[in-house]
């Protein structure tokens, strides 16, 4: 299964860049709190253990998934932040209201990135029920929260890597 293959949850810190002075946003939904909560948890002590430091992380809370986008667009376009979390869940219901907010959201996080060059982190579960988003919220599969905060570390390091002088 595709989840086996893969699991960020487990990742190697050997290579990660020095975020002792850099500032993140973490934006959490507000729908589903029992996972997103469970996100933010592993996204903000990931990023701790890291070397991120507190008074350089700011919560902002949103809604729902679907305002992730606006809500990044808007921490992204300040000069004192580096990076934003995107964090939510979208559980599967009785139609296809689902698969708007997360077709949605993703472009949305996307094209914030690449607007504003900076590192916007995809941290949103689109299970197909409550069992599988508990699942990836610090259970069997691991925590998407965790995973997310080591990307947008890695993000920035690479970022680094390529405005820095040869
Ligand atoms: N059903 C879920 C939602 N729905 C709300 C939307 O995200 C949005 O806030 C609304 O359509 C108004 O714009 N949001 C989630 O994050 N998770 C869900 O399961
Ligand atoms: C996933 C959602 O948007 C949630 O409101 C459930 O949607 P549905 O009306 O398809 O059951």
């Amino acid at each position: 299964m595709a989840t086996d293959l893969k699991n960020l949850s487990v990742f190697s810190t050997d290579e990660l860049p020095d975020v002792s002075l850099r500032r993140f946003a973490i934006l959490v939904s507000e729908w589903n709190t029992e996972v997103t909560e469970a996100l933010f948890s592993g996204a903000y002590q990931t990023l701790l253990q890291h070397g991120a430091k507190a008074e350089n992380i700011i919560r902002g809370n949103v809604p729902g998934s679907y305002e992730l986008s606006l809500a990044s667009q808007w921490f992204a376009q300040r000069n004192d932040i580096d990076a934003v979390i995107a964090l939510g869940c979208v559980i599967q219901g009785e139609t296809k209201h689902n698969d708007y907010i997360n077709h949605a959201v993703a472009q949305g996080l996307t094209n914030v990135g690449l607007k504003t060059g900076k590192p916007v982190i995809f941290g949103v579960l689109t299970p197909n029920n409550q069992q599988q988003a508990l699942d990836r919220a610090g259970g069997k599969h691991g925590n998407k929260g965790d995973e997310a905060a080591i990307t947008a570390i890695k993000m920035l390091g690479l970022q680094q890597q390529v405005y820095s002088k040869f």
